[in-house]
């Protein structure tokens, strides 16, 4: 059960903005529907950022009526449209946005996205004083104080479904594949994807891994008939091109791996149910706070309840990996 916040208004803010920043996530469009539509129903005007912070700092801003986010909550992608805006580390970039905000009249900004864009938006409220509520919008659910992220939920489905036809290939050929997932830096994606699909191996970069162990797995398995096929998911991790280093590794120990790199499949598609609820409720709720009088901080969901943590313990802290995932994922092909 989804518990709502239950806070009064206790500003004057008459209007405010929203845009979305990072890689693109499904669930963006849900969550800015809801965002426009709960600040809409208490009469206060709502002002859409195109392109993220490379908007903002030109101020292309749009506003939004109730109409401009119909039929958009099972739609992927961002109407907002998003972007990597490098100007955006610039103090002096960031004055001129918050300069801009104020001369649009701009009571509170909602940011939607990842770790990069929240980090953006704790040093937009910091420097400039303007309200700024961040909502956690990234398929790498890398982020401290929510449970999932708006779209992770989409990435893995539509991840596995993928793994899914790429394992009928690998049983029939008797062959095994790499099979490399996105996520950055961590491995929140790869664990779950990897326990789901009942992947024979799971690599992330959180946790040490050795090549022979990886080729004493594939031996054993053979040695105990449980088939030559397999699926072995890969973290991208830091350095890019990881996979196939690995399966050119594993060739020299005359393995004959697949690769298959999914890539940007991950960030596209209609949001499922669950990110769909997800962003509906954290829209809402992120204006709740902000008419409370709320900044400064990032809402997510944990254990079904709505949280606020400060920006700081975003960019500060960093989401632990269940490593129990990649350990039951091992416990379980057998
Ligand atoms: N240290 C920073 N200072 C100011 N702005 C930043 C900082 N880091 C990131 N940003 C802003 O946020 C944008 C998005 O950051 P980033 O590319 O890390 O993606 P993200 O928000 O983490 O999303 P995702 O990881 O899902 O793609 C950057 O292009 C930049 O405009
Ligand atoms: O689309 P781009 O800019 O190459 O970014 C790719 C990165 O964005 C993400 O899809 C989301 O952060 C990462 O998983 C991936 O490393
Ligand atoms: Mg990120």
């Amino acid at each position: 059960m989804y518990r709502l916040p239950d806070l009064k208004k206790n500003t004057r803010i008459n209007a405010i903005a929203v845009m979305t920043s990072g890689g693109d996530s499904p669930g963006m469009n849900p969550a800015i529907r809801s965002v426009t539509r709960a600040a809409l129903n208490q009469g206060i005007r709502v002002f859409g950022i195109n392109r993220g912070y490379s908007g903002l700092i030109i101020g292309d801003f749009t506003e939004l009526k109730s109409g401009d986010v119909s039929n958009i909550v099972q739609r992927g992608g961002t109407i907002l449209k998003s972007d990597r805006c490098e100007a955006f580390k610039d103090p002096a970039v960031r004055h001129q946005a918050g300069e801009i905000l104020k001369e649009h009249h701009i009571g509170g900004l909602i940011v939607i996205g990842g770790d990069g864009s929240l980090t953006g938006a704790h040093l937009l409220t910091h420097e400039t004083g303007i309200p700024v509520i961040g909502l956690p919008g990234t398929i790498d659910n890398d982020i401290y104080g929510t449970e999932d992220t708006i779209g992770f939920d989409t990435a893995l489905n539509t991840a596995l479904e993928a793994i899914d036809k790429i394992r009928d290939t690998a049983i029939s050929h008797e062959r095994i594949f790499l099979v490399e997932v996105m996520g950055r830096n961590s491995g929140h994606i790869a664990s779950q994807v990897g326990v789901a699909c009942g992947a024979e191996m799971i690599i992330v970069p959180e946790i040490d891994f050795k090549l022979e162990a990886l080729c004493f797995s594939l031996a054993s398995q053979r040695a105990e008939g449980h088939g030559s096929s397999g699926i072995i998911v890969v973290a991208e991790g830091p350095r890019p091109g990881l996979t196939y280093r690995l399966a050119n590794q594993l060739e020299a120990q005359g393995e004959k791996p697949g690769v298959c790199i999914l890539g940007h499949i991950q960030r596209g598609g209609r949001p499922t149910g669950h990110d769909r609820v997800l962003a509906s409720c954290l829209g809402a709720a992120s204006v709740t706070y902000l008419l409370a009088g709320f900044t400064d901080v990032m809402i997510g969901m944990i254990d079904s309840k709505i949280t606020a943590t400060p920006l700081l313990d975003i960019m500060e802290k960093r989401k632990p990996l269940n490593p129990q995932l990649v350990e039951l994922a091992q416990l379980l092909h057998k």
